[in-house]
């Protein structure tokens, strides 16, 4: 029975989140889509959603149904992940996502914090820095769904949700567990919905999971689940085990990296591979066609698969994205990219791939889809939010495969070196 539901809105979330969890002690299972049938034992469940940036209502039923699964296998608190750069458009889906999710539990109020100062992401008088630039400064004010054009959380969120939010200032994080639990059970009983919470280093996130040990609902990234372990075993519910990543099987066979987060982490990472791999940047301006860049990445790894990684990368910069939405349309510019690295993604396992990196949240949500994956067992971290996972075996896009090794690497997360380093190269 799990003791922590998570939802999570996009595919490389949820493994960032299984990996916190892990990390403090929780065993983990990422399952992939609302679940239909009865859930994997661990103590947490962390349902993938390709929500972030589909139409807000259908992100909500998702969502919701994704909760009633939860709680029917016995979740005592419910965790909504979204990114750590807080990624939605005006129309949501954070907001909608989140009242829906405070209704049905019935909670009137929920925190919302995407800090991860590990990986730089920091809340400061409600607003949002990636290092030690605002978030409409970073590069994510260019991402080609998610364009994030404000860094003030607090009028982010206002704008997509139906209630108030309001800050939980460094001031008073600052003054430790006792002050903030106060200060959110005042807030709550002030008819306010939400809590954006200032927190700049890890010490504020371990009390701000401490004060929030009685929600029903959490809300935020990865790094505001790093002490909810601890509430757990303070209820006698979790044994002390220390990390409990999965003992996942040995790594071998060809292994191959796709890329389709255009984050500038990930652009940096497949520069450092141009020089170090053998890498296929496809030009998806010239050829907006998914069979046509399929059959040209194919033909392109023939006689390359093998123990060093072949990486393929559909990333573009901005003015390059922008050229091919303006041909397409943003929606349709994303989905053939991604419809593409699927199709690749299929290909290479039926061609005997087992050591798959993918390079993107929603890139991850339609490759995990398409190789027909259910569920990731998740294993050691590779760098900060992002661990190895693996896939028990079953079919991908038709092709049986004897279980795959699974990095999900969310855009901006990850060294230069990420590509060769997750092989051990
Ligand atoms: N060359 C390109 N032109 C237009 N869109 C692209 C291009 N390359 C990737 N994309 C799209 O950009 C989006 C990147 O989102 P995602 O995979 O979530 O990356 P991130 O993790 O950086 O947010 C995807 O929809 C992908 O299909
Ligand atoms: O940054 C985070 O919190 C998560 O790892 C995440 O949601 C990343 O999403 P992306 O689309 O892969 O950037």
């Amino acid at each position: 029975m799990p003791l922590l539901g998570c939802i999570a809105d996009d595919f490389t979330g949820a493994t960032d989140l299984a990996n916190t969890l892990v990390k403090g002690g929780m065993t983990a299972v990422q399952v992939i889509g609302v679940p239909t049938g009865p859930l994997p034992e661990a103590d947490a469940i962390i349902v993938a959603l390709k929500s972030r940036t589909s139409p807000a209502r259908e992100a909500v039923a998702e969502s919701l149904a994704a909760c009633e699964a939860l709680l029917a296998a016995g979740a005592k608190q419910i965790f909504f992940k979204y990114c750590s750069t807080f990624d939605s458009t005006e129309a949501g889906n954070i907001g909608p996502v989140a009242d829906a999710l405070v209704q049905r539990l019935g909670c009137g109020f929920a925190i919302a914090n995407p800090a991860f100062p590990t990986n730089g992401r920091t809340v400061f008088q409600g607003h949002l820095f990636v290092g030690d630039k605002l978030l409409n400064e970073s590069g994510m004010e260019n991402h080609p769904l998610t364009p994030m054009k404000d860094a003030n959380l607090v009028r982010v969120l206002g704008r997509q949700t139906g209630g108030t939010v309001k800050l939980i200032p460094f001031a008073v994080v600052e003054q430790g567990v006792t002050i903030l639990r106060h200060t959110m059970t005042g807030l709550k009983e002030s008819g306010w919905r939400y809590a954006i919470v200032d927190a700049v280093t890890d010490a504020h996130l371990l009390a701000i999971g401490e004060a929030v040990a009685d929600h029903a609902l959490v809300t935020g990234g990865s790094g505001v689940a790093m002490g909810l372990p601890a509430n757990f075993r303070a209820k006698g519910l979790l044994p002390d085990r220390g990390e409990a990543a999965a003992a996942l099987p040995p790594m071998a066979g060809p292994a191959a990296v796709l890329a389709g987060s255009c984050s500038r982490a990930t652009m940096g990472q497949i520069g450092y591979a141009r020089d170090h791999a053998h890498t296929l940047e496809l030009d998806v301006l010239a050829t907006p066609d998914a069979a046509a860049l399929q059959a040209e990445a194919l033909a392109w790894a023939e006689g390359k698969l093998g123990d060093a990684p072949i990486v393929i990368a559909a990333s573009a910069p901005p003015e390059k994205v922008a050229a091919l939405q303006r041909k397409l349309g943003r929606e349709a510019a994303g989905a053939l990219v991604e419809d593409t690295l699927a199709g690749i993604a299929a290909a290479l396992v039926a061609r005997g791939v087992t050591r798959l990196v993918v390079a993107g949240g929603e890139t991850s949500g339609a490759v995990v889809s398409r190789l027909g994956v259910t569920a990731l067992r998740i294993g050691p971290e590779i760098d900060p939010g992002v661990p190895w996972t693996y896939a028990e075996s079953g079919s991908a896009g038709g092709a049986e495969h004897p279980g795959l090794h699974l990095a999900l690497k969310s855009g901006n997360f990850g060294a230069r070196d990420f590509f060769l380093k997750a092989f051990g190269v």
